[in-house]
């Protein structure tokens, strides 16, 4: 058989023989093998005309972007329902079971964040379908993780700053750092966040019909001269200082739905946010609320920016949620106040903080920011008398439920060291508490 294979010229046959025979045969067929093949592909190179990412590999058209962007998201999608189903030990929290014709398709820009996460939580136990986009800025994936896998819940890791496609009903735009430390960190994204992002939610509501509601700030009356403060009053804000590209952002961003309202018929809501705290706060967020209870749980220093005199007035999540969701489905589309009117001066706060912690920490006062508003409360009459809503939690139930949460975050963590100026410095271990 073999002999006949050799009469009959088998090429193979013979190599095999040669192979078995002198081990270097089988290098010098291994190397004339491979040139073979490398020949072939170059070859087949010449031949192929160039791809579309070949194309425009020296420069990245948008579509291109588009669709490395497409395929980036969808393994992450895939990489966190995985992740979901290891997690999935408990199940999800009950959800209502509407009926078809109830049943909304709803995109939560921000979705990931401290306040875009709690609505999340509203709209999926209310039974709605929630898309939540957010580029993981300042939101946190653990805020959300608890919903991955879920049948009515879809998570995009993307950035408003770039158009996205959807079929939605509603839109709740809350996409943008809202901290001071986290606004002013890159001041020119903040700026495209509120403008770009804005108007590309705005391109989105117009194209699919959806209702837009933006998540607007109270900071949109700047250094307030009349107090308390309501719709009507158009602010006083510095246009070119550090804070600017927040207020400035934000105050264009009405402008714009209430452009699209007139011009395109999209059917608009918005929120002005005053001071608002609560669970899944960032530990680094840099606000008031947080750095004040990271800072007293550890006993280091509570920072005090400036006398201490200027006013806030703060909400707990859980009724800025129950406003967000009555002012989307109401029927008033001028700009509604959605804060707690109970104002504290800074300096009280940090005493209010420091007795409910128990804390040894000292007050101390820093240089105050600059632009900082002095004084802030909203006037709610809006809200009460057109979507039935004013706050449920005291200032102080609030208070004891966050910080529970930042214990747990400490536990978890080890150690807090907040943002702002000072507040990283760890107290000296000698001082005495006052
Ligand atoms: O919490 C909010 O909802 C609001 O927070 C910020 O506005 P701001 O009032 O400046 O927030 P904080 O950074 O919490 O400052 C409040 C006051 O506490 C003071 N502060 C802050 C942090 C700190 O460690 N110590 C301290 O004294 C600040 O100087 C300021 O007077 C945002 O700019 C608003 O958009 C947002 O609506």
């Amino acid at each position: 058989m073999d002999e006949g294979k050799e009469a009959g010229g088998s090429v193979m046959w013979k190599m095999r023989r040669q192979i078995q025979r002198r081990p270097i045969y089988l290098l010098l067929t291994s190397c004339t093998v491979c040139a073979m093949l490398v020949v072939a592909v170059l070859k087949q190179g010449e031949r192929t005309p160039p791809g579309p990412l070949e194309r425009e590999s020296t420069s990245l058209s948008p579509s291109v972007v588009e669709g490395v962007v497409r395929s980036t998201i969808v393994d992450q999608i895939a990489t966190m329902r995985a992740e979901s189903v290891r997690l999935g030990k408990s199940g999800y929290a009950p959800v209502k079971r509407l009926p078809a014709n109830q049943k909304l398709r709803i995109l939560v820009t921000g979705g990931a964040g401290f306040v875009g996460s709690n609505l999340v939580d509203r709209l999926m136990t209310e039974g709605h379908e929630v898309t939540v986009l957010d580029n993981l800025f300042t939101g946190r994936k653990k805020n959300i993780e608890h919903w991955f896998g879920h049948p009515n819940f879809a998570f995009v890791v993307g950035d408003v700053v770039q158009p996205i496609m959807l079929e939605v009903d509603q839109i709740y735009h809350l996409a943008c750092p809202a901290s001071p430390p986290h606004y002013q960190y890159n001041p020119i994204k903040t700026i495209k966040t509120s403008t770009e992002g804005t108007l590309n939610m705005l391109g989105l509501a117009k194209r699919v019909n959806a209702r837009m509601l933006l998540a607007s700030t109270s900071e949109i009356y700047g250094d307030p001269e009349i107090h308390p403060q309501v719709e009507t009053y158009w602010g006083n804000v510095n246009p070119i200082g550090p804070r600017a590209c927040y207020d400035e952002g934000k105050r264009v961003a009405e402008t714009m739905m209430y452009s699209y309202q007139r011009q395109v018929g999209v059917d608009v809501r918005v929120a002005r946010i005053f001071n608002t705290f609560g669970r899944r706060m960032h530990p680094n967020d840099g606000r008031v609320v947080s750095n004040f209870i990271i800072q007293a749980l550890q006993d280091k220093d509570i920072t005090l920016y400036g006398d201490g005199s200027q006013t806030r007035s703060f909400q707990f999540v859980d009724d800025l949620v129950d406003g967000l969701y009555k002012l989307m489905n109401s029927n008033y589309s001028l700009p509604v106040n959605l804060g707690n009117p109970d104002e504290y001066a800074v300096a009280t706060f940090a005493h209010t903080i420091k007795r409910l912690t128990g804390s040894r920490s000292r007050i101390v006062s820093l240089p105050a920011t600059t632009d900082d508003p002095r004084k802030r409360k909203p006037d709610i009459t809006v809200a009460k008398r057109h979507i039935g809503w004013q706050p449920r939690w005291t200032v102080q139930m609030g208070l004891e439920h966050t910080i529970e949460y930042f214990k747990k975050e400490l536990e978890d963590m080890g150690e807090i060291i907040p943002t702002g100026p000072r507040a990283s410095k760890p107290r000296p271990l000698n001082l005495k508490p006052h």
